[in-house]
């Protein structure tokens, strides 16, 4: 879940984090993960275990008597349509929106190869010792032993800024102590592609929902942007937990870059679906806010992440975090008989507190099965929700 944006949020995180190290909790999931390989130790530690619901349910929390639906995918979307036929574009992803939540695009104008190092280089920072990860403020080493977050067997960090702001090169330094700077330069390109990227669906979406087509992209510069990165370890017994469970993002949409190991996985019709690696495509997921955006045409998305025994797995998440001010309430023009409104009126800063108490709330939460329904959208926007 995007869930790290919001400043409190992350200082919250952060202090949950170093109270864990202070206190000597047990070893981070990447560690786990490598003591069990050496140990060819097959069983995760009960702690760990996920409820029924969390493995193998659907969103809806019915239980799910099939298996998951391995050769159908959410569209695959050709974005080199933007310079021949933008209409087609325009119509097709806003099909996918409506229908999936999600899609995934090809032709963005960011290059396979870049893409490609950039997941490279993120695998040589998970893959340093863990003390070192620890100097990097934002690294979430354990996300089981505080529950703000949907990741579970999974490593974390994030950076703030965007492709524009000076303060950025600071901060991924931080995150390498010695300093790298050929991962340096590629995520602050990265970033700035993604700037261009955000702007140019927002525009897309506006065009498909019959808005000006600024409607939505005006709000970009003054914002700012976060690249999660999410490593999943390999893990000796798949079957009895998730690197992500059950969640949809908080946000607008979610840009993510995915390494070609595989497992996230998109829910549509009660039924998960396998979201298929393709090389140099980027995973496009609809999320609440941008669902409240457009008096709920877009579907927000579930999904969630599974883990594999043999291979890790690595994807970068980019989130744009709209200013505290901005407006959430869906224009009257996608109001109608068919589409009555759907939520109350609500700024930004309202949904961001509201997200921190569910989240906080969900921390709290005694059992698993709590936890995950704080986790989904259609719960989190209850409070808001005028027609059911
Ligand atoms: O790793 C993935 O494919 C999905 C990650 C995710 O759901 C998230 O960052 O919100
Ligand atoms: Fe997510």
């Amino acid at each position: 879940m995007a869930l790290v944006a919001n400043p409190v949020v992350s200082q919250y995180i952060l202090s949950r984090i170093n109270s864990e190290y202070e206190a000597n909790r047990g070893p981070t999931i990447g560690d786990l993960s490598e003591t069990l390989k050496r140990s060819g130790v097959r069983e995760i530690p009960d702690y760990l275990e996920l409820c029924d619901e969390d493995l193998s349910t659907s969103a809806s929390g019915v239980h799910e008597e099939s298996e998951p639906v391995a050769d159908c995918q959410c569209p695959v979307i050709d974005f080199s349509l933007l310079q021949t036929d933008r209409r087609t574009l325009v119509q097709l992803l806003g099909d996918a929106a409506r229908s999936w939540g999600s899609c995934q695009i090809l032709n963005h104008g960011i290059s396979v190869e870049s893409m490609q190092q950039l997941i490279a280089e993120s695998y040589k920072y998970f893959e340093m010792p863990v003390e070192r990860k620890k100097q990097s403020k934002s690294y979430v080493g354990d996300n089981t032993t505080f529950k703000l977050s949907s990741l579970y067997w999974a490593e974390s960090w994030m950076i703030h800024g965007t492709g524009y702001r000076k303060d950025l090169d600071a901060k991924v330094l931080s995150a390498w102590p010695e300093g790298n700077d050929s991962f340096r330069n590629m995520t602050a390109q990265y970033f700035q592609k993604l700037q261009e990227l955000t702007r140019q669906l927002f525009e897309l979406f506006a065009e498909d929902l019959g808005l000006e087509s600024d409607f939505y992209s005006k709000h970009v510069d003054s914002s700012e942007l976060t690249i999660r990165w999410n490593y999943y370890p390999a893990c000796p017994n798949p079957s009895t937990i998730l690197g992500a469970k059950s969640h949809t993002d908080s946000n607008m949409f979610t840009i993510l870059l995915q390494d070609q190991v595989g497992g996230l996985q998109v829910e549509k019709d009660n039924r998960w679906f396998d979201v298929k690696p393709i090389p140099g495509a980027l995973v496009v997921n609809i999320s609440d806010g941008f669902h409240v955006w457009t008096n709920g045409i877009y579907n927000t998305v579930v999904h969630r992440v599974l883990v594999n025994t043999s291979k890790p797995r690595l994807s970068l998440a980019g989130v744009w975090n709209p200013d505290d001010t901005l407006d959430y309430t869906a224009p009257d023009e996608l109001v109608d008989e068919n589409h009555p409104r759907l939520y109350k009126p609500m700024k930004a800063l309202e949904y961001k507190e509201k997200m921190i108490e569910r989240r906080c709330m969900a921390d709290m939460s005694t059992g698993q099965r709590e936890h995950s329904k704080l986790l989904r959208g259609t719960d989190q926007l209850s409070d808001w929700r005028i027609h059911s």
